[in-house]
């Protein structure tokens, strides 16, 4: 196995040093590594090195959905992003609901050898909110499960959620709750708001994701288990989370990159790129979930990158589908709105797009790890001071339902390391293995 000496980078944005990756682990850190026979010296250029990205939140839609995505171009799109794992998603068709479709997902994802692939396994029997689906067996599976949610659909009769929440205590799991009252959004196609009256579109009101946090929060309370909280998008929601964690209550959040950085305002252009779930909201939501973020109110960021095909996004917006992609634009944009205006380190990212989202998925043994000798070579090299213009057609995911084409976002990743193996070099996935 090749090694790799990264001369000159910075370990989360501190000083320079030289970092040897050999066996795949850290062998060596400190200055002036020497580099041993037949090593690949990387240039670091005093780069930020940080521990590998882990996605709590991806859908890569395989099986079922191959022209949208599969685990191959999905996990491909995620190491060009900077991560090292991602958690798939369970809404694919057959729905993740068995062991034996986790099973499948997990193994795809060794295939194709990206990143470690995390699937992540259904709530309820098909997304049909009527009947637990095997939790147990899945935790048990090779693809050893621990986060369970029903995301695309709301798991919202109480009494199975609070059963959902009560059964994953017995092999440490948690729920992932897509947090939106189904009644309060029936037909709902952007947020209820001044935008959405003045541009005529049905709202999906801020009370219908904070009323089910809300309720959630306290189940999870009642029954002493985890709850963690999908794609949270509003001010209101992080008082919830809030107030949650300050009573003690064993809950997690997450925001998208995208509703750090856009806002409902985008909905004028009827472009339904912009359409997704929860929606954009508003410029002072945009302002509560950098503070929350900020404040470690809200834990992680998590793309929920949402592929899909040109025919499903390319029609009017009524018509579309709820959804956008982001594995290859989230170091970017966590960047654009926390970084560069002050608001987190270094630190700080690697706290949010690894170590805890790696802690919440109980993968903290391999991910989210210190960058130390002896540790699992997980890491991306990011070049903060490159700057891009996003071309969808130019990403390594299969679809192009990006927010951010045409914009000029800054940041780089330069290289993604997975157990000490180059996935991506000079800003390009690495073919062979
Ligand atoms: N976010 C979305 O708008 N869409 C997601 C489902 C989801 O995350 O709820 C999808 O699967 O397309
Ligand atoms: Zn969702
Ligand atoms: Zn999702």
């Amino acid at each position: 196995m090749t090694a790799y000496l990264l001369r000159n980078v910075r370990p989360l944005g501190g000083d320079a040093v030289d970092v040897l990756l050999s066996d795949g682990v850290i062998a060596a850190l400190g200055a002036d590594v020497e580099a041993p026979a037949g090593a690949v010296v990387v240039d670091g250029a005093e780069h930020v090195l940080l521990p590998g990205l882990v996605d709590l939140h991806t859908h890569l839609r395989e099986p079922g959905r191959e022209d949208a995505e599969t685990v191959e171009s999905g996990t491909r799109a995620a190491a060009a992003g900077g991560f090292t794992a991602v958690h798939a998603m369970a809404n694919t068709t057959p729905v993740a609901d068995t062991a034996g479709v986790v099973e499948q997902v997990w193994r795809l994802g060794q295939d194709a050898g990206w990143v470690d692939v995390h699937p992540v396994g259904a709530v309820t029997v098909g997304l049909g909110g009527e009947h637990l689906a095997e939790l147990g067996a899945m935790a048990g599976s090779k693809a050893n499960v621990r986060v369970f949610s029903d995301d695309g659909k709301c798991v919202h009769d109480p009494v199975l959620m609070r059963r959902a929440l009560e059964y994953v205590k017995a092999f440490d799991g948690v729920v992932a709750q897509h947090a939106q009252e189904p009644r309060l959004t029936d037909g709902a196609q952007m947020h209820e708001g001044v935008v959405s009256a003045e541009i005529g579109l049905a709202g999906w009101p801020a009370v219908a994701e904070e009323a089910i946090i809300a309720r959630d929060v306290l189940l999870a309370e009642h029954v002493g288990s985890r709850l963690h909280v999908c794609h949270l998008s509003t001010r209101g929601s992080v008082e919830i989370i809030r107030w949650a964690k300050s009573r003690g209550i064993d809950v997690t959040a997450e925001v998208t990159p995208h509703h750090l950085s856009l806002t409902d305002d985008n909905a004028r252009g009827y472009d339904p790129t912009f359409k997704v779930n929860p929606p954009l909201r508003t410029a002072d939501d945009v302002e509560a979930v950098r503070e929350g973020l900020a404040d470690g109110t809200i834990d992680i960021v998590a793309t929920d990158h949402a592929p899909h095909p040109v025919e499903d996004k390319d029609c009017e917006w009524a018509a579309a589908a709820f959804g956008m992609t982001g594995l290859e634009t989230a170091l970017s944009v966590v960047q654009e709105a926390m970084v560069d205006t002050g608001r987190m380190t270094w630190v700080d990212v690697a706290r949010v797009l690894s170590v805890n989202p790696a802690r919440i998925g109980r993968i903290a043994d391999a991910h989210g790890r210190p960058i130390a000798v002896g540790e699992p070579a997980n890491l991306v090299l990011v070049d903060p001071a490159a700057t891009r213009v996003v071309d969808g057609s130019q990403q390594e995911t299969a679809s192009v339902n990006t927010p951010f084409r045409g914009r000029t976002l800054p940041g780089r990743v330069v290289a993604t390391f997975l157990r000490g193996r180059a996935t991506v070099l000079d800003g390009s996935p690495v073919v062979a293995r």
